[in-house]
């Protein structure tokens, strides 16, 4: 068996759709799969299985299958099957241009191939929906997981659970994902998700509209990033947070664009004010341009838990990531930057003949 899984990064909350808007960009994960006896497969791998890695933070990800987040999820999938490890010689080798930590969501795309690695390798012929349910039970907000799958801009939702299903919400991530993961033989059947968890949906995408992603050079792990956030919002913003997240997805889908309204649309109250501690700069970031200043930019975000800065813009791209650079330099912080579109298609699988 021979295949390849490819998963685009995605950027959560787009300002004020926190855990709910994602947005699939074109940097892509891929894993590269076989299960043949050929010369380059292992002969007594853990688990079965060989990981090689390529890409992002090569000394930081871990080559052991019982610790690796994507080989993890996958044994997650086989094992709610009744399959407790890989078929013998399995060679998972990742290519992973996604930066880790930056709010590009990495471990969404790593959660996403791993499910339907676990999907394809055991044949268990799961639909996306039900794919979604399994990512879900790793990374429970659906904003970057959604995207990563389906692509494209996507709304998302967690659906109202059936009682018996409501203790889903409580189940430790070390029940569902153990670390290390177990090994080969154990016998014991994880934690199921519930059917139809979380739902998306499409939104239109103006195709003038391009993501410039300014990534500085220090990672924000998600975790710490949700840490900050406190538990309860006033009312005035929440309904700040709904009038600007019911807008936007409209005001980026229409032509002509109205460059003040996406602007309008892209602030946000209820995450990135409490996460400036962790971004130096971030505040006067967000802030210190708008349409009028800068020609072609229509808003700006931080993209997922940050600490990237994410600009939607149809023109002058190189112009309006310098700006942002500079801004981070006078913080001591150094940035690359790249234009980014939309990935339309998400998560595929490319099977090819047997080697
Ligand atoms: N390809 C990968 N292989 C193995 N582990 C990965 C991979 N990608 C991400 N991870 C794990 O996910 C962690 C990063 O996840 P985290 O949620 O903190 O940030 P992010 O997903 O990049 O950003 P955000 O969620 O804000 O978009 C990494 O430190 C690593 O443990
Ligand atoms: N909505 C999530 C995305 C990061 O995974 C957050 O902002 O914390």
């Amino acid at each position: 068996m021979a295949f390849t899984i490819k998963v685009p990064c995605s950027s959560a909350n787009i300002g004020p759709g926190f855990d709910v808007i994602g947005l699939a960009l074109s940097i892509y994960l891929e894993l590269h799969v076989t299960t043949t006896d050929s010369a380059s497969s292992p002969s007594k791998a853990p688990l079965n299985c060989k990981i090689t890695y390529k890409g992002e933070s090569e000394d930081e990800v871990s080559l052991d299958p019982e610790v690796n987040l994507i080989t993890r999820v996958a044994l997650y999938v086989l094992r709610c099957h009744k399959q407790h490890a890989f078929p013998v010689k399995t060679h998972v080798h990742i290519k992973n241009p996604i930066p880790l930590g930056r709010g590009l969501g990495s471990s969404g795309a790593a959660v996403t191939a791993g499910v339907m690695l676990g999907n394809e390798i055991g044949g268990l012929n799961l639909s996306k929906a039900r794919m979604l349910d399994y990512c879900l039970m790793i990374e429970r907000h659906p904003d970057n997981v959604a995207a990563a799958l389906y692509g494209g801009f996507v709304g998302t939702y967690l659906n109202e659970l059936k009682p018996e299903d409501l203790a889903w919400k409580e189940i430790p991530l070390s029940e569902v994902l153990p670390a290390p993961a177990g090994g080969v033989d154990t016998g014991v059947k994880p934690p199921e998700p519930p059917l139809g968890i979380g739902h998306y949906k499409k939104f239109p995408w103006s195709p003038q509209i391009k993501a410039i992603a300014i990534i500085p050079n220090f990672e924000v792990p998600t975790a710490k990033a949700r840490e900050v956030l406190p538990q309860m919002y006033t009312r005035a913003d929440v309904i700040y947070n709904l009038q600007r997240a019911t807008l936007l997805p409209s005001a980026l889908g229409q032509d002509p664009l109205d460059p003040d309204m996406i602007y309008l649309a892209m602030q946000d109250k209820v995450h990135q004010p409490y996460r400036k501690n962790l971004i130096p700069g971030l505040t006067e970031i967000l802030n210190f341009m708008n349409p009028s200043t800068q020609p072609g930019l229509l808003g700006i975000c931080l993209s997922g838990a940050g600490p990237t800065i994410l600009a939607l813009a149809t023109t002058n791209f190189n112009e309006i990531a310098d700006r942002i650079v500079s801004q981070f330099k006078q913080h001591n912080i150094t940035c690359r930057w790249e234009v980014l579109e939309p990935a339309e298609e998400g998560a595929v699988v490319e099977r090819k003949k047997d080697v």
